[in-house]
């Protein structure tokens, strides 16, 4: 279905098809057998496409999108989500529009147009469509780089995905805060619903909850008096899930909080566990806490000038003028497990002047946005694949 006129670029015409496959969690249509590498993961896929350079001794360029996107609530959607309509202003509507099946299509269709000119390069260029990122990545990017089939790839530099820019600039990311999912478990004594127990599990959870909110608190307080602080730079904590009881009368004697925290790279991850432990004990006695994420990786990659990756890819931004804002990504992505892999990776999604909807209603991503996102590639990538060869490569 399209509101606009009948000529389109093949380019969007492609996005849009993509757009159209349902690959929501959580049951994602990853594909036909699901077969996966091996059968080691049931029924996920991980794609790898090479552009094989002209030096193949030399460290690769990867390009990495996943595969996956996040459910929705259609009720709120404008456009049904997986249609991809585009309206009469070129916005092309569907979960995955930002992220990321729009990268995803920019890689191919760079790597198309660069090869009907006829070009080649040093290094070898992979691109991997990994499944799972939205869930953590365990089943995904986390166990793939564990592989030998990944090893082979040799890769030197990655791109992975970033977020869209409301402004002129263009968001990029160099590092990630470290995901921790922690559930605190208040055990206390039960009762009848009509008496003043004593030690009850809710006036511990009541203590616990206040002292994780009142960092959130500090932290908020901390990135809003200062200007030059992003979310990326202070550590964020929601109370994201409760549980417990069983009826109004009865005083349980079990309730648990659960938290999603994001840690920046530059928190002493230790010390702040120790800060948990302590809120936790000075709530009372049986009170536990349990990780379901703990992200110990601290990686950031260098964008240093004597980082030949970061040279390669500021100068050329630099040759076309985009204005690059350098940025702590505040959530997670598959970069993580790249970088904890030992790679320099940085994040990207080439959209400027888009807001921010990534896992919101109504995303969707302009097509003339999405095509400016291909020539960026189309410039990156020569750079990127033609970075002479580092003195660890002989
Ligand atoms: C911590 S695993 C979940 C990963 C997820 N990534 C994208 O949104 C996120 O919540 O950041
Ligand atoms: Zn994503
Ligand atoms: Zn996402």
């Amino acid at each position: 279905r399209t509101l606009e006129g009948p000529v389109e670029d093949p380019s969007v015409t492609l996005f849009r098809e993509y757009l159209r496959i349902n690959t929501v969690h959580p049951k994602p249509d990853y594909g036909e057998d699901g077969g996966g590498w091996g059968g080691v993961c049931q029924g996920r896929v991980v794609l790898v496409l090479t552009w094989q350079g002209t030096n193949p001794n030399l460290r690769s360029i990867l390009l990495n999108s996943h595969t996956d996107v996040v459910p929705v609530f259609e009720e709120h959607w404008t456009y049904p989500p997986f249609e991809a309509v585009k309206d009469s202003q070129g916005n092309i509507y569907a979960r995955g529009a930002q992220d990321m099946k729009c990268v995803s299509i920019q890689y191919l269709e760079a790597i198309r147009r660069l090869k009907a000119e006829g070009k080649c390069f040093a290094r070898t260029i992979h691109l991997t469509f990994v499944p799972d990122e939205e869930v953590g990545g365990h089943k995904g990017m986390e166990m793939f780089v564990q592989r030998p089939e990944f090893k082979a790839l040799n890769v030197g530099f990655a791109l992975d995905e970033g977020l869209a820019s409301p402004s002129d600039t263009f968001s990029v990311f160099y590092g990630e805060k470290s995901p921790w999912w922690i559930k605190v478990k208040c055990m206390g004594s039960p009762g009848h619903g009509s008496r003043f127990i004593s030690s009850t599990a809710a006036e511990k959870l009541h203590k616990v909850i206040s002292s994780f909110l009142a960092f959130r608190e500090s932290e908020k307080q901390r990135l809003k008096s200062d200007s030059s602080l992003t979310l990326g730079d202070v550590t964020s904590l929601n109370l994201t899930m409760l549980e417990g009881g069983v009826s109004f009368n009865v005083v349980p004697s079990e309730m648990a909080a659960g938290f999603d925290i994001r840690i920046p790279p530059t928190m002493d991850l230790k010390a702040f566990e120790e800060k948990i432990a302590a809120w936790c004990r000075d709530a009372g006695d049986g009170v536990t806490y349990e990780f379901l994420q703990k992200c110990m990786d601290q990686h950031i990659t260098s964008t240093e000038e004597s980082n030949p990756w970061w040279k390669a890819f500021s100068g050329v931004c630099r040759d076309l003028k985009l204005q690059l804002k350098l940025e702590i990504f505040p959530a997670a992505t598959d970069s993580r497990y790249i970088r904890a892999a030992g790679h320099p990776a940085i994040g990207f999604s080439p959209m400027n002047r888009t807001p921010v909807l990534l896992h919101d209603h109504n995303e969707f991503l302009n097509e003339q946005v999405f095509l400016r996102g291909i020539e960026i590639y189309a410039c990156l990538l020569p750079a990127l694949a033609s970075v002479p060869p580092l003195p660890s490569e002989g």
